[in-house]
């Protein structure tokens, strides 16, 4: 007896509009990804928190020999912590600007502050119950176009695979402010171990891929 394959039925919308066809698969991966990285949280106590915070930090740090400006984000509490790398990198007397969300969903840059770590507002727009700048913070904003002047540009991501496709909060926030780098300057994006994607992620032409990634146990994977 032969084999019937049997086909779907390809949704004409989605066929019209590759982005929409990724939109749909991402967001399924963007789903899975946070739980798993709930999961990988929810098991990682304060000190194992601060061995990753002290890995990330000395891995990355290896990136950058000379004094340069280096950009980074505030972690939220279950993304891989970057508050030791910033510590660090000012230790070593690196620039480290860190991003602000916009109601557009561009970035704007300020320096990093010792000590200060994300929470809500940090992933939520200000028109949308995020953190809305008084004029006097305005004045220390660098501009959208920061990651021009940076050296190196550490990434969030919930997953990369192995052609550095980054999934992200699906903001498309650092998909627009990585128009603007320095094309010599380095991505890397941090990870949890383990969350590194073995099969292919779907790239929009708007995807900028990631050179590489460290994760929690101070891995380096160059991937470019
Ligand atoms: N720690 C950290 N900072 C970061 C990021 C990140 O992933 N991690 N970002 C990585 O890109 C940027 C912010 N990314 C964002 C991605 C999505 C939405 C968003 O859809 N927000 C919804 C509300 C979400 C909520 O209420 O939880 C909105 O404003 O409508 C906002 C910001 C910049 N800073
Ligand atoms: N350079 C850009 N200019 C305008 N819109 C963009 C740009 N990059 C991405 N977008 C839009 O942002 C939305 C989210 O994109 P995507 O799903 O790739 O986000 P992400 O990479 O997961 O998020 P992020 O970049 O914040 O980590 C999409 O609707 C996309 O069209």
């Amino acid at each position: 007896m032969g084999i019937t394959l049997r086909w779907g039925h390809a949704r004409p919308d989605r066929l019209a509009n590759p982005d929409a066809m990724t939109a749909s698969t991402k967001r399924d991966l963007r789903h899975a990804a946070r739980s798993r990285r709930r999961e990988i949280a929810g098991r990682t106590d304060a000190l194992a928190r601060e061995a990753a915070g002290a890995a990330i930090a000395e891995a990355v740090l290896r990136f950058v020999p000379e004094p340069c400006r280096v950009a980074v984000y505030e972690s939220l509490p279950d993304e891989p912590p970057t508050g030791p790398l910033v510590e660090a990198l000012l230790a070593a007397g690196h620039e480290v600007v860190v991003p602000v969300v916009l109601d557009d969903f561009s970035l704007e840059w300020r320096y990093a502050v010792r000590g200060t770590s994300g929470d809500d507002a940090t992933v939520r727009r200000p028109s949308h119950g995020g953190h809305t700048p008084d004029p006097e913070e305005r004045r220390g904003w660098l501009g959208t176009d920061t990651l021009a002047t940076c050296d190196l540009v550490v990434t969030p991501g919930l997953s990369v695979d192995s052609h550095g496709t980054r999934l992200g909060q699906g903001g498309g926030c650092y998909d627009r402010a990585l128009v603007h780098r320095d094309p010599s300057a380095p991505v890397i994006a941090l990870l949890h171990e383990g969350e590194q994607s073995e099969v292919d992620l779907p790239a929009d032409p708007h995807d900028v891929p990631v050179d590489g990634y460290v994760t929690t146990t101070g891995r380096v994977v160059r991937l470019r």
